[in-house]
This record gives C-alpha cells, sequence and structure tokens, in this order.
C-alpha cells in the first residue's frame, strides 16, 4: 500500500514502469521504477565511456535521494552501454581544473558514495562493461555484482600516477579483504570478469547485458522472507563505520585529494595518461 503511494510519484510508462528524470530533463541518468516490483534501474548513460564528471555525479546523487525518499524496493546500476560499464572519473575533472569546479566535483562523488554505500534497500551493481577505477568504485559501492564475460575491472589508479583514497581502498577490502587488495591496488591490477569471479570481487558472471540484467533482478529474490527493517538495519551496522571514516572527514578528504590532484607529477602523468588514451583509440 505504501509502496504504491510512494511509487505514484513517478509518471507511468506504458510498459509498466516508470520513468524518472532528477532534473526534469535526465540526460546522463535515467531512472525507471518497474511498477510490480518496486526495483529501480539506474541508468548511467553519459557517452562515450560515461566517465563521471561533475554534471553525472550530481545527476546520480539527487536520483539516489529520490529513491531513497520514494522507498525504492531496489536499485540495479548498469550503463547505457554494453562496452563500458564506466570510465572512472572523467581525467578532465582533474587535469588543470578550477579550484571551484574540482571542489563542487570531488564532494559530488564523495556524496553519491555515501549515498550508495549507505543506500537502504539492496543495490546491484549490473557491470555490462570495462569497470576501471571510479567506475568499479560505483560497483564496489553496491551489495552484489554480477558482470558481463571478458570485460575488465578494477582500481588501476597508482598506474595512474596517482593514490587512491581510503574510501576507495576500505570500499575493495571490505570485498576481497587486505592481502587480495593490497597486491591489486599496488599494482594497479585490472582483473579480468573471470578473474574478478575467481576471488569474489564479482559474485556471479553473465553471458551478455541482458543475462546479467536478469541475473540481477534475482538477487532481489533472496529478501522475499526477510524483514526489510531487520535486512536494512542489518546493512546498515555492517556499513557504518566505512561511511563514518569519510563523513568524519570530508573536508580533510577532499584538501588532500585538491593537494595531490595539482601536483606537477600528478598533472604530468595525468596529460600523458589522456594522450595515450587517444593514441590507444588510433592505433
Ligand atoms: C598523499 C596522500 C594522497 C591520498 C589520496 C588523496 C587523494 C587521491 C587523489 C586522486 C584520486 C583520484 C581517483 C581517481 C579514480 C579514477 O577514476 S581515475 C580514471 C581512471 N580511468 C581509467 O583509467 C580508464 C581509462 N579508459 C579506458 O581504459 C578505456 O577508455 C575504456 C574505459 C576501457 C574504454 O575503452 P574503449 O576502447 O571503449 O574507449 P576509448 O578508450 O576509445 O575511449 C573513448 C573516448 O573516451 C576517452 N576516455 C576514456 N576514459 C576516460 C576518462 N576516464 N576520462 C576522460 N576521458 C576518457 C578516450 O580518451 C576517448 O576519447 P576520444 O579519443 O576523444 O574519443
Amino acid at each position: 500500500m505504501f509502496l504504491r503511494s510512494a511509487l505514484s510519484l513517478w509518471p507511468l510508462a506504458r510498459n509498466g514502469t516508470r520513468s524518472y528524470s532528477s532534473t526534469g530533463v535526465t540526460k546522463l541518468v535515467a531512472v525507471t521504477v518497474d511498477d510490480q516490483t518496486g526495483i529501480a534501474t539506474v541508468n548511467l548513460q553519459r557517452p562515450p565511456v560515461n566517465s563521471l564528471n561533475l554534471e553525472l555525479l550530481t545527476e546520480l546523487s539527487s536520483s539516489l535521494t529520490d529513491l531513497e525518499k520514494n522507498k525504492s524496493r531496489g536499485i540495479i546500476l548498469k550503463s547505457y552501454s554494453d562496452a563500458v560499464f564506466s570510465a572512472g572519473i572523467d581525467i578532465l575533472e582533474m587535469y588543470k581544473c578550477e579550484e571551484e569546479r574540482v571542489t563542487l566535483f570531488w564532494s559530488a562523488l564523495q556524496e553519491v558514495w555515501i549515498k550508495l554505500y549507505g543506500h537502504f534497500a539492496p543495490t546491484v551493481a549490473c557491470i555490462n562493461g570495462h569497470a576501471p577505477a571510479g567506475g568499479c568504485l560505483l560497483a564496489l559501492s553496491c551489495e552484489y555484482r554480477v558482470m558481463v564475460k571478458e570485460k575488465t575491472i578494477g582500481l588501476n589508479e597508482t598506474k595512474l600516477g596517482i593514490v587512491a583514497p581510503q574510501w576507495f581502498i576500505a570500499s575493495l577490502v571490505n570485498i576481497i579483504g587486505q592481502r587480495q587488495s593490497e597486491v591489486a591496488l599496488t599494482t594497479g591490477k585490472m582483473f579480468t570478469t573471470e578473474e574478478a569471479l575467481r576471488i569474489g570481487l564479482v559474485d556471479e558472471m553473465a553471458e551478455n547485458t541482458e543475462d546479467a540484467f536478469s541475473k540481477s533482478l534475482e538477487f532481489f529474490k533472496k529478501f522475499k522472507n526477510i524483514s526489510p527493517f531487520a535486512r536494512a538495519q542489518t546493512k546498515a551496522f555492517i556499513r557504518e563505520s566505512t561511511i563514518q571514516a569519510l563523513v568524519k572527514n570530508r573536508e580533510k578528504d577532499l584538501k588532500m585529494f585538491i593537494n595531490e590532484i595539482r601536483k606537477e607529477n600528478v598533472q604530468k602523468g595525468l596529460g600523458q595518461y589522456l594522450e595515450s588514451l587517444k593514441k590507444r583509440k588510433v592505433s
């Protein structure tokens, strides 16, 4: 009953889903809520590679707030593209950036992580494409990961000459443990889907996007006979200390980020990395 009235805030589409836009004219994040199940699909759609810029993160943050308010039954996070889930942070947000914008940008990333990591309802990352760095972080924030075969995932920051912040690291450690994380992070390892499955970085492998989506939906069935309150409170207890570690240090974390990316050698490295991405395309 409550779910029905909450869902009535979303305009009903012809196929039994409700489309929802955080800004009124969704461009970078599209949310549809299944009218029967109350499960929301949050589709990242910033071509070509869903790199995370301020605008995408702002939309994602406001979508997550709305889903929380509207008591969604669960979230599936996926990409519009079958090639890339998310290429992580848009390097242009860190390279030769203005202080005002980079402050807004990093604050928005913190906000998205806090909201997604702590979302009360079950969350699944339907990883239907490559998920390096910030893309991996989004997937790690969810409770369950289904990944399409022959893609790659990992926190590859050291390969760019940058250091993954503590909350990125904690998100990984909480899933694959300290030893595996240390090796993965220090080497900037990108795991294939098959490798990620083997070490528990992802929970299931799928043939393609459709299969990944249907496996993602299956996850919610695990909670059919579980009290939603007991489930949500248990999740909150488990995740509380990790979230609080950032919440209490947001300002410090922001200063560290700005300080780090402004370093001359980091700027040089980011410039070279951007160039290498462009060259890779040509060859
Ligand atoms: C001392 C104490 C310090 C404490 C710590 C404090 C602070 C820490 C400081 C910093 C931490 C910052 C954290 C950063 C995390 C990140 O997310 S960094 C981003 C890392 N991302 C990547 O490495 C991915 C790079 N991209 C790829 O590998 C590939 O593009 C892909 C995703 C595998 C897709 O390949 P595909 O062949 O399909 O596409 P293309 O490579 O041809 O790319 C198309 C197009 O898009 C551009 N592009 C790709 N990725 C990015 C990106 N991340 N940002 C911006 N632009 C990107 C690419 O250049 C192409 O552009 P075009 O040639 O103009 O078409």
